[in-house]
């Protein structure tokens, strides 16, 4: 039976403009959780449905590198940087299944809950389905625990009979189950930590010691920056 299972990739998109103890610490657990093999973060290169980012590419980038490289299971997968163009996950898993020909593995799509209530204004959402799970984590400030009468008539269907709450059967297929995990709520958003920033407030404790020294010395979020 062992052999008959997936290896779990976590796939973690945002825009991550910065990345913070949020985003890491939902990973942290939803490796222990999900017994994820790795977790890849893709930061969005041109994010859709919302306000273009402060910082560059390159900075969001950096960033990222910066906060993870010290975790051996947490990759950063840079194919939406490089890609022109808005940013369309379903685009980026479609590759990942490509270079994933012919090894078990399962991809586990990670989504705060307020960007899940948003997917069916995404690119071919319905695709999501084909090519990925979806494991939903709940953040403060939005309703808690996906409540199914919640959501959207077209998102309720869509779901309707893939809810699980087995980590199991998450690797039995290669995609289509939604899981809702059960992970630390930490109100922190990149929002909040670019208006501490611009107002010179502190931002420490909310985000890694040496993302935050690199804002500083970049001047990633103050007038200062003049290269963003
Ligand atoms: N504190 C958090 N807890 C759980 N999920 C989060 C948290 N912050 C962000 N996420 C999720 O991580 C993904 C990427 O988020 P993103 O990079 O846009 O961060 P953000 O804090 O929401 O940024 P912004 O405030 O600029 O919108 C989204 O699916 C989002 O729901
Ligand atoms: O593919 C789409 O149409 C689409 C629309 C909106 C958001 N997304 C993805 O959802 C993830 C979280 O987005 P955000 O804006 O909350 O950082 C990130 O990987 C985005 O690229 C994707």
């Amino acid at each position: 039976m062992s052999d008959e299972t997936f290896s779990l990739i976590g796939i973690y998109g945002g825009t991550f403009d910065p990345v913070h103890f949020g985003h890491l610490r939902v990973a942290e657990e939803l490796i222990e959780i999900l017994q994820l093999d790795e977790i890849r973060f893709l930061p969005a290169g041109y994010p859709r449905l919302r306000n273009e980012p402060i910082a560059s590419q390159h900075h969001r980038k950096t960033m990222l590198y910066e906060a993870i490289r010290d975790n051996k299971k947490f990759f950063l997968d840079d194919r939406e940087l490089r890609r022109s163009g808005e940013s369309y996950s379903v685009e980026s898993l479609r590759e990942l299944r490509d270079e994933f020909k012919g090894k078990k593995a399962a991809f586990c799509f990670i989504i705060g809950v307020d960007a899940f209530l948003k997917l069916p204004n995404w690119h071919l959402w319905r695709e999501l389905f084909e090519l990925s799970h979806l494991v939903i984590v709940n953040r403060p400030g939005h309703i808690s625990f996906v409540n199914h009468a919640c959501l959207p008539p077209k998102l309720q269907d869509a779901c309707l009979d893939r809810w699980t709450d087995d980590v199991n059967a998450l690797k039995r297929v290669s995609s289509g189950f939604v899981f809702t995990a059960v992970t630390t709520l930490l109100d922190i958003s990149s929002t909040t930590i670019r208006a501490y920033i611009a107002a010179e407030k502190s931002a420490r404790y909310l985000l890694p010691d040496n993302v935050l020294n690199y804002i500083g010395t970049h001047h990633v979020y103050t007038r200062k920056n003049e290269n963003r």
